[in-house]
């Protein structure tokens, strides 16, 4: 299994158990704590899909393993058979969600090191994947915690944070990206204030980011997505923290949906409005935030949430998982490699290419 480099105060999103993927279902949380057995790459597909993981660096990792199970009955002697299939099923996991680039990130960097081996057996193409997908998962964990070491500098003792969704330890390997620096300041006596946006439709916020901090002994407030506004103006929160999904090229950072709502408030109120990204999240490939596709996910989400029917049969419904929040509104991106302004697109680039990437190490 792989270990992180630390242990988190909550269970984790998803753990190797050497011949299958255990996966905690996100769905059924905070209620009941349900692991899945996954043992096929078409359960992987299905698990991202419908959200049973979800969190950009945790679907990145979990796509991987997909990849290894779905590749793992080939036998030595069927490579032609092996190089038909890998690409096909990099697609198609690929094509499980198209907003997080941690997805496409994971598969294309796990493609590209077997490519170099394309020589080999089958049998050590499949160690490749598998390595490949431990690596990743790794780096993961200590890629947050980088992340939350730069993000402490930014925060004080005291502080009222506010988050949207959910970007901790159940998004990622372990410790989380927006989450990570809450987890650290607690580790050393700080007490932040956290207020948890409910986070519509699929309440990430309520179940996920409340269950975690909770879990952990952490100071949080769960709020509806309405209230961060008035919180603001009651002088409660001093800063914004949120994950990412993708950062564009010129900055411009896309996240749930409402994220750009909080950081229209935050600039108006004069709240620091931060985005905690592992550079694996960066796109420098896609311009601007025009350009990143944005999830529609389905209308029983808003019209009947968790089983409950709240709107009229056949009501028309907008459903976009996503919004893009200009970099004109993003005080500062925070990455494992350092904290860069998002409209210096040269500290990007630097912050990517960092000669000290984890998995250059
Ligand atoms: C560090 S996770 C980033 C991101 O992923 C979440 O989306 P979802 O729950 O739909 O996978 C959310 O946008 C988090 O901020």
């Amino acid at each position: 299994m792989t270990q992180p480099v630390w242990t988190p105060p909550h269970p984790l999103s998803l753990e190797w158990k050497g011949d299958y993927l255990a996966l905690l279902d996100q769905r059924r949380l905070p209620a009941e704590k349900v692991v899945l057995q996954i043992t096929t790459a078409e359960e992987v597909r299905e698990a991202i899909v419908h959200l049973a993981v979800r969190g950009a660096p945790a679907i990145g990792i979990a796509a991987v393993y997909g990849l290894y199970l779905g590749m793992r009955n080939f036998q030595d002697g069927e490579e032609d058979a092996f190089w038909q299939e890998l690409p096909r099923l990099v697609d198609d996991l690929n094509a499980a969600r198209p907003t997080a680039v941690n997805l496409s990130w994971a598969l294309k960097r796990t493609a590209a090191k077997v490519e170099t081996l394309r020589s080999r057996s089958v049998e050590e193409l499949k160690a490749a994947i598998l390595a490949e997908a431990r690596a990743i998962h790794r780096e993961d964990a200590e890629v947050c915690r980088r992340i939350g070491e730069y993000a402490l500098t930014l925060l004080k003792d005291g502080m009222g944070i506010l988050t949207h969704c959910n970007a901790g330890g159940l998004a990622t390997a372990a410790y989380g990206t927006a989450l990570a620096p809450m987890y650290l300041a607690h580790e050393r006596g700080w007490k932040l204030k956290v207020y948890a946006d409910e986070t519509r439709p699929v309440l990430q916020g309520s179940r996920l980011t409340a269950f975690e901090l909770q879990q952990a002994g952490l100071d949080v407030t769960l709020i509806c997505d309405n209230m961060a506004g008035a919180v603001m103006k009651e002088g409660k929160v001093q800063v914004v923290i949120v994950g990412t999904d993708r950062v564009a090229a010129n900055g411009d950072v896309a996240n749930k949906i409402g994220t750009y709502s909080v950081a229209v408030l935050a600039k108006a109120h004069g709240i620091p409005f931060y985005v905690a990204a592992p550079t694996s999240s960066i796109d420098l490939g896609t311009p601007t935030g025009a350009e990143i596709p944005i999830e529609e996910r389905a209308a029983e989400e808003i019209t009947c949430g968790f089983g409950k029917a709240t709107a009229p049969e056949g009501v028309q419904v907008y459903n976009p998982a996503f919004d893009v929040t200009p970099a004109e509104y993003v005080t500062a991106i925070i990455t494992e490699n350092g904290i860069v302004d998002p409209r210096d697109k040269e500290g990007l680039r630097r912050v990517v290419l960092h000669k000290q990437t984890i998995a250059e190490k």
